[in-house]
C-alpha cells in the first residue's frame, strides 16, 4: 500500500508569552491531505495559538519555545516574514473567529475580493468578474451581484463568513484552517456552513483542520476529532478516517 504523508505535522510544540511563561505546551498532531480534522477543547487550552502558529501570525505578545511544525515535509521554523507571506497566499488559508473583523466595513465586497484575487496569478481581467460571481455562487449566493456591490456592514455575520470562505478558496489553498467558523452563526447557518465546508473540500480537494467546541455537531462532519483539552495528551479519536 502507497505510504502517504502527513502534509502537516505539529510537533511537541509549545507557545510561551513574552515573559516565556507557557501559555501552551508539548501538543503534537499531524493531517494528511484531504482529511477534515477537528480541533477541539476547552477554552483557553490553545486551539487558536496553534492555529496562528501555523501559519506565522502569532501575536506579538507570545513565541513558539519549544517543537517544530512541518508543512509538507518542510520545517516553518526557520521561516521569515516573506516565507510566511508566501505559505498563507498559496499554502494555507486561515478562516478566523469574528468574520466581520476580517472584511474592511468601509469597502465594498468587489473592492476587497478583487484585492485578495490580485495575490494570485489573477485571471484575465475580463474573467475576473465571473470567476468572483461564480465563486460567491459556489458559497451559496444566489444574487451574487448585489453582494458585491454590498458593504459589509449591510450584511449578516453569516454572509460575511461565507464572503471570507469564498475570499480563501479564490487563493485556492490546500489546507485551509476554520477557527470556529459558526461561532456567531444561529442553528440552521451552522449546518449550512458546515455542509458548505464539506462540499468544498470535496470540489476543491481542500484538507481542513476545523477548531470548534461543538464536539455534537463536528462529530457528524469530521474525520477525526482531536481533542486538545489534557494538553501535554493527544487524544485522537478516529471517526470515518480510512487511512
Ligand atoms: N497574545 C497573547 N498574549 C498572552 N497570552 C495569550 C495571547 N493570546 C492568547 N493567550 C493566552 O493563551 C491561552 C490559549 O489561548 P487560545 O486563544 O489559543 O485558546 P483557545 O483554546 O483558542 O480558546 P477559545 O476556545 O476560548 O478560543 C489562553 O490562556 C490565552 O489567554
Amino acid at each position: 500500500m502507497k505510504r502517504v504523508d502527513p502534509l502537516l505535522i505539529v510537533d511537541q510544540l509549545e507557545i510561551s508569552s513574552k515573559a516565556l511563561v507557557p501559555l501552551m505546551k508539548k501538543f503534537s498532531f499531524q493531517i494528511f491531505p484531504g482529511e477534515i480534522v477537528a480541533l477541539t477543547g476547552a477554552s483557553g487550552c490553545g486551539k487558536s495559538l496553534t492555529a496562528n502558529a501555523v501559519v506565522g501570525l502569532l501575536e506579538d505578545g507570545c513565541e513558539v519555545t519549544n517543537g517544530r511544525i512541518y508543512y509538507k515535509g518542510q520545517s516553518l521554523s526557520q521561516n521569515d516574514e516573506k516565507s510566511w507571506q508566501t505559505l498563507r497566499r498559496d499554502e494555507i488559508s486561515l478562516l478566523i473567529q469574528h468574520s466581520l473583523s476580517g472584511l474592511n466595513p468601509l469597502q465594498s465586497v468587489k473592492k476587497q475580493m478583487l484585492r485578495t484575487l490580485k495575490q494570485k496569478t489573477e485571471p484575465a481581467k475580463k474573467e475576473r468578474m465571473n470567476y468572483l460571481r461564480d465563486l460567491l455562487r459556489q458559497v451559496g449566493f444566489s444574487n451574487p451581484e448585489r453582494i458585491l456591490s454590498s458593504y459589509p456592514f449591510q450584511l449578516s455575520g453569516g454572509m460575511c463568513q461565507r464572503i471570507l470562505l469564498a475570499m480563501m478558496i479564490s487563493l485556492q489553498p490546500t489546507l485551509l484552517i476554520a477557527d470556529e467558523p459558526t461561532t456567531a452563526l444561529d442553528s440552521v447557518n451552522k449546518e449550512k456552513l458546515l455542509a458548505l465546508l464539506k462540499k468544498l473540500q470535496q470540489e476543491h480537494g481542500l484538507t481542513i483542520l476545523l477548531i470548534s467546541h461543538d464536539v455534537e455537531r463536528i462529530s457528524a462532519f469530521a474525520d477525526r476529532i482531536i481533542d486538545m483539552e489534557a494538553r501535554e495528551e493527544v487524544r485522537t479519536c478516529f471517526l470515518n478516517y480510512k487511512g
